[in-house]
């Protein structure tokens, strides 16, 4: 019997079961040897990995709300895809849960759903795959309210490959223990392939007791979440919102924040640029206005106020 549960509710369960099959697309074309790997700028290639996943996550998702607008990091997919990767079935336990009062009467045209089928591509070529994460981020008009950040090299205790993380801002967040970092110590987690000089002055300004370079912006979100940080910094323009969506989502509904290094949530209506052209801070603390003002106004100035 098809769902009756609001329109968020269905994406979000569809998106979690879309996001382990594109899980195991990553994973398969790893297996298979072949990267195909395709320059698409300084530090930003595309594989057959990035490709077939977007393929598989657009077709899955525009077959099933066909009035919701959606983004993908690769462009424009041949959304005609084997059966096999359209994914029909809805996430059941998510389904049971009650849908926040805010997002109950959204409809289809209120959405913008802003898929990275691969986030941390870069990191994937080199051999760093638990960098690597899918990400679905949903938005509701100018807000990112619900993201599923996937894992697919994660290993379980069980033994069993990849873990799948959600949240949507009035519900709260699952798929993962979230801890608090080591007080009395600083943690930045940054970018480890998109360094420049302007993004290291701002660096250089926080009292950091240990820095982390590692790949991707959900990646980064998850150490935040987990403890593993306290704060994720990128001062300069380069990752963009489909990077951003989901991360942000989760991050917020677990009571963090993501913003530009100005303190401002970004829009991600289906107009807007896809560059997030003042960078990313983002933390889980109550503190977030306090590292805003540790950026120097001289970095801000250069990134754009
Ligand atoms: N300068 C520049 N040029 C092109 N692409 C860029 C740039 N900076 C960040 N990015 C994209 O942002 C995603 C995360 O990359 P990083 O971990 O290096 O940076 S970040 O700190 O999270 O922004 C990562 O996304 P994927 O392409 O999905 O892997 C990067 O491609
Ligand atoms: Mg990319
Ligand atoms: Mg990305
Ligand atoms: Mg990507």
């Amino acid at each position: 019997m098809a769902s009756t549960a609001p329109v968020i509710m269905r994406i979000m369960a569809s998106s979690i079961q879309t996001a382990k099959l594109a899980g195991g697309i990553i994973r398969d074309v790893l297996k298979q040897g072949d990267l195909g790997i395709v320059d698409k700028g300084k530090n930003d290639p595309q594989t057959e990995a990035d490709r077939s996943a977007q393929r598989c996550i657009i077709a899955s998702l525009t077959k099933k709300f066909p009035g919701v607008k959606i983004i993908g990091e690769e462009g424009g997919s041949d959304l005609n895809v084997c059966d096999d990767w359209l994914v029909e079935d809805l996430d059941e336990e998510f389904l049971q849960k009650s849908c926040p009062a805010e997002w109950r009467d959204a409809k289809p045209e209120d959405f913008v759903i802003w898929v990275d089928p691969l986030d941390g591509t870069a990191e994937y070529t080199q051999g760093y795959v638990e960098h690597v994460t899918v990400l679905i981020g949903i938005a509701v008009k100018d807000a990112a309210v619900g993201g599923i950040i996937h894992q697919p090299f994660y290993q379980q205790p069980d033994g069993e490959l990849g873990r799948t993380i959600w949240g949507l801002k009035g519900l709260g967040t699952g798929g993962f223990t979230h801890s608090l970092a080591p007080p009395g110590e600083f943690i930045i987690t940054t970018t480890r392939s998109h360094s420049n000089a302007l993004h290291q002055q701002a660096l250089n300004a926080f009292p950091a007791t240990k820095i982390l370079k590692v790949g991707g912006a959900g990646f980064k979100v998850l150490q935040l979440l987990e403890g593993k940080a306290h704060a994720y910094v990128f001062a300069t323009p380069g990752c963009k919102k489909w990077d951003t969506c989901a991360p942000e989502a989760v991050l917020e509904a677990q009571g963090g924040f993501l913003t530009d290094i100005n303190g401002k949530n970004y829009s991600y209506n289906a107009d807007v640029e896809h560059v997030n052209r003042q960078g990313v801070l983002a933390s889980v603390g109550e503190n977030h206005s306090e590292l805003v003002y540790k950026i120097p106004r001289k970095v801000r100035e250069a990134v754009g106020v």
